[in-house]
């Protein structure tokens, strides 16, 4: 299979401290690569690397052949991103915050309302195009960014964290959509997640980063074998030592603390 994305000893430094250790890895034309990570791991630093938004120190990035640090334009137009925070005008129809990006990418004039429909019908959101997106729900913002993102047909599509802040049953309708795009359109996936469970159930590679090191990769089963784990979640406990959720939860202890010292420092 050919590989739509090439990453060679990529290293992110700031100032003394290295986020991003040498890493290497490829991803297969029309595969499902999961990311995953625990906080602070490194994740949103080499996904802003690849999609051209943060300058590497060193390494080599190649996306759909073209060097995604000297032929940024060409790199660009190969993909599409959607980030956690959300980057959609609230006050602008579903169509109109997509035609907007469809100008931005110079989509030609002629193809740009059959390129939009069919977006919003992979979606789901054709019949809603004209609601202003302050009224949708969350899972709708998220499924109107993927649409977006598609709209100047990309190869690769980048998915920070997808599926964050919702709930399970709008979890897996983004999913499901993933994974529709994928099948039907041979769409490459490359995201991050910390919803084990989810990653284990649609990737079919997984690189494991902590501390800025890759420290596992491979498919679920591979991963499982080699760690001698019954699942991807005991795989990444025993790999890195912690448990992805409680990670989470101690980084929430850690904010609650320090904003409670705040409050009293203030009296
Ligand atoms: N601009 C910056 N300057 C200095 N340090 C940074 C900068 N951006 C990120 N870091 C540090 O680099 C490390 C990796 O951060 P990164 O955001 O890539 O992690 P992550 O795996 O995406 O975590 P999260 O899931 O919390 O987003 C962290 O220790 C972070 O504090």
């Amino acid at each position: 299979m050919q590989n739509i994305l090439s990453v060679q000893s990529l290293t992110k430094k700031f100032d003394d401290f290295t986020a991003v250790k040498e890493i290497s890895f490829n991803v297969e034309a029309g595969s499902i690569f999961a990311f995953l990570g625990p906080n602070g791991a490194g994740k949103s630093t080499t996904i802003k690397m690849l999609t051209t938004v943060l300058k590497p120190t060193s390494g080599e990035i190649s996306i759909n052949g073209f060097n995604a640090l000297k032929e940024q334009d060409k790199a660009r137009a190969s993909f599409g991103i959607v980030f956690q925070d959300s980057s959609l005008d609230e006050e602008l129809t579903a169509y109109e915050n997509i035609v907007y990006h469809a100008v931005i990418y110079k989509v030609p004039k002629k193809e740009r309302d059959e390129r939009i429909r069919k977006a919003l019908e992979i979606v789901g959101l054709w019949n809603r195009r004209e609601d202003y997106v302050k009224n949708y729900s969350g899972g709708m913002k998220r499924r109107l960014e993927i649409a977006r993102a598609l709209v100047h047909y990309p190869k690769i599509l980048f998915l920070d964290e997808p599926t964050v802040g919702l709930d399970p049953q709008t979890r897996n309708s983004i999913w499901d959509h993933i994974k529709k795009l994928n099948e039907e359109r041979n769409m490459t996936i490359f995201l991050t997640t910390h919803y084990m469970e989810e990653a284990e159930a649609v990737a079919d590679q997984i690189a494991i980063i902590d501390h800025g090191k890759i420290i596992e990769s491979g498919t679920v089963e591979e991963i499982k074998k080699r760690t001698e784990t019954e699942s991807l979640e005991e795989a990444f406990l025993k790999l890195t030592g912690r448990d992805i959720r409680d990670d989470n939860d101690s980084g929430n202890k850690v904010r609650t603390i320090r904003g409670m010292r705040r409050r009293r420092t203030r009296h």
